[in-house]
């Protein structure tokens, strides 16, 4: 009884949520799973492809920027030299070189500043314009001064066109000679006296004896000490018949170079360049103050990890990486090499991986909002359809069940009209169970009043059985059975007040066999009578023509005078009896008399009370008799 009233430890809809979450969680995590695990190499090669497209896009425009200015080489290369096939015999070319040109130190000569400054000399007008003719093993000759000449009338013709797209143009010549186009700078006239610019990798690169294939090239990046700012040069030799005339060249500025290779379209790509000694040329990385030094970072004085990692890769086998994808080289970065050719650089764009997790993430945790909002959604849908449809319902059942319990009736009847929403199976054992619970209720309470009668009833047969086991049929005096009882308890609360009365009819026999049976009945109903009337007693018929009694007496004295009393109303029946032996007329009762003592034995009591009846009976009957022994 007490389990059945003790309240569930979980709902039913608390269950069922715990079980619909669970389940639903794990779907959801091994979705996320399976779908991440499906979407990330594609999120990868996407993120791949993107920086391809981006680093494409902005290397096609840097190389197209210097393969423009390779074809303006060409275009210079050309012009000088239809000049120089057309004009290098002029006289007029040593005139101007006279005029144009100033020793400002023996043998070194520098074209004048106003060619810088700006004038107009012949047809043309000169600005921009600087030359420097340093020291050399030569002598000043004619052509000399005309190559001169021609270049600076080449230069100050075609330079202005390319200003701002290249630092400045210029023609070189083998002899320690430099033309110089700049409107920013006149370098040929700052140019320290004693420069022997062939001495240098830089123009060295270009002469016959060290570029036989007579290959233009594009010089490694150097410090250009005058402008104060790193360049690269781009120099293209012009040679005729064999000889040696011109370079035509430009300086490139590195920040014009890598302005667009260094800058991030994407904040989250970070790129570096590298030429093919491992040297850092450019970096979005780098701070305004390393941005100073770059050329000279090397993995060994700059300390960037990435950088460093990648240097190492680069320096196994530059040549042989082309365009790739470096995967394996960092735990956080995804790095893409391009091979850039012009000049001979390799560009690393640098992705964090943690960006791609995300980006195949996105659509698992689509998946899993839409998922989640799916499950709440039917988890919301079941747990108020449980909830009214299953649990009130159920409880309900269970509140029926524990008034049932209690009996209480009324509440039961209340609660069964009571409405309560549920379909199908639910709402038929809910109903066939108020049905139920009504008629047992009822029929219980039925069968309690019934059986609350039959144990009344019981218990009245009880005790008129009782009646009859204790009650002498014939006399209506209590019996011997109930006499040996009451006699026992006499015994143990015996206090000298209660005497134990032995009493027999006289010649009954007699009486009898001449009277007949039934006056002998009629004799012992009139004499019960009498002994139940004797007060402060209780009388007994002991057996057949014997009574007794315990009778409650202050004395002995007041014993005999009731006991007397009684013996004379046994008298005034006057039931006749002339056929007894000791002829007393009527018929005449005897009395042994003894008082009960505490915790005697009743067969001792009997025999004492007895002895005395004898002795009555020896002396003629009629009498009553006491022990007085005590
Ligand atoms: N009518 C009738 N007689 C009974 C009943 N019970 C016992 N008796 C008779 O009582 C008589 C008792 O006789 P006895 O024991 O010889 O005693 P008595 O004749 O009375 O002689 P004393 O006792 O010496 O006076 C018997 O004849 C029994 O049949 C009874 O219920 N009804």
């Amino acid at each position: 009884m007490q389990e059945r009233r003790q309240q569930p430890r979980k709902k039913l809809t608390t269950r069922l949520l715990w079980h619909v979450v669970v389940v639903s969680v794990s779907i959801l995590l091994l979705t996320l799973f399976i779908t991440f695990w499906q979407t990330y190499p594609s999120a990868k090669q996407a993120v791949v492809e993107r920086i391809q497209r981006e680093v494409a896009t902005k290397l096609t425009t840097n190389q197209y920027q210097l393969q423009a200015i390779e074809r303006r080489g060409d275009l210079l290369a050309e012009e000088f030299l239809t000049r120089y096939q057309n004009l290098r015999y002029e006289q007029d070319l040593q005139s101007y070189f006279s005029d144009w040109f100033e020793e400002t130190s023996p043998g070194v000569w520098r074209l004048k500043e106003s060619l810088f400054t700006g004038v107009k000399a012949g047809d043309h007008y000169f600005k921009g314009m600087s030359v420097f003719v340093g020291p050399r093993p030569t002598p000043l000759t004619d052509e000399l001064r005309a190559r001169l000449v021609i270049s600076v009338r080449t230069l100050n013709d075609l330079g202005p066109a390319w200003e701002g797209q290249v630092t400045n143009t210029h023609l070189s010549l083998p002899e320690n000679a430099l033309a110089l186009y700049s409107r920013e700078q006149a370098w040929g006239r700052l140019a320290a006296a004693d420069l022997v610019m062939t001495d240098f990798s830089t123009l060295k690169s270009t002469l016959q004896s060290e570029n036989p294939e007579r290959a233009p090239n594009w010089t490694g990046l150097y410090k250009d000490h005058s402008g104060g700012f790193w360049t690269i040069t781009y120099q293209r030799p012009v040679d005729l018949n064999g000889k040696h005339l011109v370079n035509a060249s430009f300086d490139v500025s590195l920040a014009q170079l890598t302005q667009d290779l260094s800058r991030t379209v994407d904040a989250d790509i970070s790129n570096y360049v590298l030429n093919s000694q491992g040297a850092l040329i450019t970096s979005s990385t780098l701070s305004d103050a390393l941005s100073e030094q770059r050329d000279t970072l090397t993995p060994e004085n700059y300390d960037d990890p990435l950088y460093q990692k990648i240097a190492a890769r680069l320096l196994t086998n530059p040549q042989s990486f082309k365009q790739e994808v470096w995967d394996d080289i960092d735990d956080d970065y995804l790095v893409l090499v391009q091979h850039l050719g012009t000049p001979d650089w390799w560009y690393f764009a640098v992705y964090p991986k943690e960006l791609i997790t995300s980006e195949a993430l996105f659509l698992p945790m689509v998946i899993a909002l839409i998922g989640s909002l799916l499950v709440l959604g039917v988890l919301l849908t079941t747990i108020i359809f449980v909830r009214h449809q299953v649990s009130i319902p159920l409880r309900r059942l269970a509140s029926l069940a524990a008034l049932m319990d209690e009996k209480n009736y009324d509440e039961i009847e209340k609660q069964s009209e009571s409405e309560v929403r549920s379909y199908g199976e639910i709402s038929q054992v809910l109903n066939a169970f108020r049905v139920m619970a009504r008629r047992f209720v009822r029929t219980n309470f039925e069968l309690e009043q019934r059986v609350a009668e039959r144990t009344k009833e019981l218990r009245k047969a009880n005790r008129k059985l009782d009646e009859l086991v204790h009650i002498d049929g014939l006399t209506g005096l209590l019996n011997r059975r109930a006499f040996q009882t009451d006699v026992a308890n006499a015994i143990a609360t015996a206090d000298g007040s209660c005497y134990f009365v032995m009493a027999d009819i006289d010649d009954f026999k007699p009486f009898n066999d001449n009277y007949g049976h039934e006056a002998g009945d009629r004799a012992l109903i009139a004499f019960a009578k009498a002994f139940r009337e004797l007060p402060e007693s209780r009388a007994y018929r002991y057996g057949g023509e014997e009574f007794a009694l315990l009778l409650q007496a202050d004395s002995l004295a007041q014993a005999r005078e009731r006991l007397d009393e009684l013996r004379q109303a046994i008298h005034n029946l006057g039931i006749e009896h002339h056929f007894g032996r000791r002829l007393h007329g009527i018929l005449t009762v005897s009395f042994g008399v003894t008082r009960i003592r505490a915790n005697e034995l009743p067969s001792d009591l009997i025999k004492r009370a007895d002895k005395q009846l004898y002795l009555v009976k020896q002396e003629g009957g009629d009498a009553v008799a006491f022990d007085v022994g005590d």
